[in-house]
Order: structure tokens, then sequence, then C-alpha cells
């Protein structure tokens, strides 16, 4: 089995101190109370005989509804158990951000690996529609090498032609100084570094080691602070990479205080190759939220193996509140092998209105956007919440 076929589990990461991990695993999940438990302090619960769900409780009343459950069986107090159930949403709710922020990155991530040409016109009409639906931030474009990515080559143009709303960001990727000189030129305001703690990825993204690049990035990023423009930093392969299998957290906590230090002020955390599961997010955050504050970080998350939404979940729960996302699920890296696009933008502002989450983002608008690169790409929709909305309106 290939590095990208096998899931990662906690038991395939390096060990880390595990007090916070602890500390947030208590939060969501108990664990079964062993024979020798006091049932009658109430030291270990018994309440989650409904077996972890809220609505079987609410249909069948109480715990011993279900026998079968060795939980159930050890219910001995049913007022106790009342108020653990009346409980349960704070429980696995409280952590939640009441507002999110979308980093929308069709136009770039979602783009730069079609095949086919897409024309800077549609681009632009894309990145209009994506504003339109209240989208904050929008990623436009790369000013990269076209020998490397030859579907970007025309980011002037893109970049040049959007009508820039107030209050709306529009970063561009710049892998080196001639990019940032190139995207200053054609009027950006927030530029994008993109390093990884994989150093085989490294060497086949941008062609040099990861220490090479970060030494890079220093030179653009000290430019960018003296245009006063703002910068993201990018680290990819948090998870895993392509050839190197599992990434240390300890790597990608480097990498990302590295940016972080040299001015970078949003640090996107990105499963390159998406087959990160909640158990590997949480332990790859801890690392991280050691050096970067919380508010600063991003989640970027790629959904070959269907886990993105899930960790976006996990993620929110230890307190991020900014998710990277593309619209229709567009995507994929041209130098990860078999890594699908990113989240659909659309599934995520579904879960998140239906967690009470703000987003800004109007549903509907989105949609028409999905529709539209859709349409033109000549595929099927790559969002689950907006399949099942149009055939429930079609
Ligand atoms: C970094 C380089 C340029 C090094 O590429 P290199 O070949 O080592 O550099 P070079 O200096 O030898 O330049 C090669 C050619 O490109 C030109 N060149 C050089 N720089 C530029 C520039 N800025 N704009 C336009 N042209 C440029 C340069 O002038 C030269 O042209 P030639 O002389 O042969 O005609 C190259 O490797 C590159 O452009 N890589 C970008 C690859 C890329 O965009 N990958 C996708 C990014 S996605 C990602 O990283 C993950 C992320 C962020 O999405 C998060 C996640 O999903 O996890």
């Amino acid at each position: 089995m290939s590095s990208l076929e096998e899931p990662l589990g906690l038991g395939d990461l390096p060990k880390l101190s595990i007090n916070r991990l602890g500390r947030f695993v208590s939060l969501g999940a108990r664990r079964p109370p062993a024979d020798d438990d006091d049932h009658s302090t109430g030291k270990y619960s018994s309440s989650s005989c409904n077996n972890g769900s809220p609505q079987m409780a609410f249909h069948h009343g109480s715990n011993s509804s279900y026998p079968w459950h060795p939980q159930c069986r050890q219910a001995a107090d049913p007022s106790r158990d009342a108020v653990e159930l009346r409980d349960l949403p704070r429980k696995v709710m409280w952590e939640l951000p009441r507002f999110v922020k979308i980093v929308e990155v069709g136009p770039r991530d979602g783009l730069q690996n079609e095949k086919g040409n897409v024309p800077a016109s549609v681009k632009i009409q894309l990145i209009h529609k994506l504003v339109g639906a209240g989208l904050s931030v929008v990623e436009a474009t790369s000013f990269v090498s076209p020998k490397w990515v030859p579907q970007l080559a025309d980011a002037e143009e893109v970049l040049k032609g959007i009508k820039q709303e107030p209050g709306v960001r529009y970063p561009v990727l710049t892998p080196n100084l001639r990019g940032f000189e190139a995207a200053i030129a054609a009027g950006a305001k927030e530029i994008a570094v993109f390093a990884s703690a994989s150093e085989s990825f490294s060497r086949s993204n941008i062609n040099c080691s990861i220490e090479e690049s970060l030494a890079r990035y220093r030179g653009v990023t000290a430019a960018a602070k003296k245009h006063g423009l703002s910068i993201r930093g990018y680290v990819s392969c948090v998870i895993a990479c392509p050839v190197g299998g599992a990434t240390d957290p300890a790597k990608v906590a480097y990498v990302a205080k590295e940016l972080y230090t040299m001015g970078c002020s949003e640090i996107s955390l990105g499963d390159t190759t998406g087959v990160g599961t909640p158990g590997s997010v949480v332990a790859m955050l801890q690392a991280v939220m050691s050096f970067v504050p919380v508010d600063k970080i991003a989640v970027h998350f790629h959904d070959t193996y269907g886990q993105a939404l899930a960790n976006i979940l996990v993620s929110l729960q230890m307190g991020i509140n900014i998710v990277d996302s593309s619209v229709s699920g567009l995507g994929g890296c041209p130098y990860a092998k078999g890594a699908t696009g990113n989240v659909a933008t659309e599934d995520v502002v579904y879960m998140l209105h239906g967690l009470g989450i703000e987003t800004n983002v109007d549903l509907n608008k989105l949609m028409e956007a999905g529709d539209y690169i859709s349409k033109h790409l000549g595929r099927p929709l790559g969002s689950k919440t907006a399949t099942a909305l149009r055939k429930l309106t079609a």
C-alpha cells in the first residue's frame, strides 16, 4: 500500500506532548466506564448510553432503551442522565466559533491543475461571482513560472481584470521576488508565499529545499512589508507527502513558526494529498498551536479520502476560525499525483450554517458560481450540497 492509500492514525505520528490532546479528547468522547468505576460518584458518566446521538435520546427517552449497549446496562440514576443529556449539545458545541472566515481558493488552487485552457475572462467572471456571493477573501491567481504552471500564465491579465471591491482581499501566490514584483505591478495588495513541511515536495513543487525556500521568502516578505502588503503563508503536506509518507508535526510547526516570524499574518496548513483524518489533524494542530496563535491559523483540506468536513469540524473545535475551500470542490496540485480537489465551499457553508456559525456567504449565489464554472469546465458539480439542492429544485 502506498502512503497515499493508507489513512494515517495517531500511531503513525511521532510522539508529542499529549496534555492538550488529552484535554481535547475528554471534551468530545468519553471513555466507557470500567467495571470498577464508582458509578455512585458520577466520576465516569454513563450518559453516552444514547450512543452519542441526541436525536436517539430524544426519541427514546431513557438510557435503558439500548440494553445491548454496555454503558446502558450500567445506567443507574435516570435524573442524572437527564441532566447530562441536556448538557450534551453544549459539550459538543461549546468550542465552536460564532463566525468562520472562508478563504476561497477555487480560482487559484482550483484551476491551476486544469487540463484545458480556462480563459482569463472566465476566471475574472468566476471571481466576481464568488465575491458577489459574500466571500471576502478570494485567492485570485499565482505569479509563478508559466513553465511550471501554464494554467496560470494569465495571472497579470486576471488580476488587472478584476474589479476589486472594498473590504475584499484578493491574495496571489508569489514563489520569489520576480513573482512578487509582477504581482504588485498588476495591482496585488496581498501576496501568499508557499513552503512545504516535506523536503521532497518542496523540491518537486518549487525546486528548492525547505531552508532555501524560507530564505527566499524572507526576501519576499521583507519587500512586501516595505510596500505595506499583507502576507499569507502556506505550509503544504502538513499530514503527509506523496513521496515521503507521514509528516512529523514538529516539522510543520517549525515551518509555520518561520513563516509567522517573517511576517505572515495568516498561516494556512495544507493537507495537500487529503490523507488526514481528525486524529492526525488534532496532533498536527496541537504542534502548530504551540508556536502560532490560533486566530492566525487557517486549515486547507483536500478531500481525497472524504475526510475534509470531519477535519474542519475538529479544527473548529480546537479554536480555528479560518477555513480554505474551493467552489465546486475544484482543484488538485500538479505536483501531488492522485490528490483531488479542495473541500467544496458549498459543503463547508452548508455545514457551518447547520452548526449556527455565520459566514456572510449566500449559499444560493455561491451555487450559481459553482454552476457557472462547472458548466464551463463541462463537468458535474463537485459539491454534494449543490448536487442535492439542485436535484430538489429541478
Ligand atoms: C519557484 C519556481 C519559479 C522555481 O523554478 P526554477 O526552474 O527553479 O527557477 P528559475 O529561476 O530557473 O526559473 C525558471 C524559468 O521560470 C522563470 N520564472 C522564475 N520565476 C518566475 C515567476 N515568478 N514568474 C514567471 N516566470 C518565472 C524564469 O525566468 C525561467 O525562465 P527561462 O529563463 O527558462 O525562460 C518554480 O518552481 C515555480 O514557479 N513553482 C510554482 C509551482 C506551483 O505553483 N505549484 C502549485 C502551488 S500549490 C501548493 O504549493 C500547495 C498549496 C499552497 O495549494 C497548499 C496545499 O494544497 O497544500
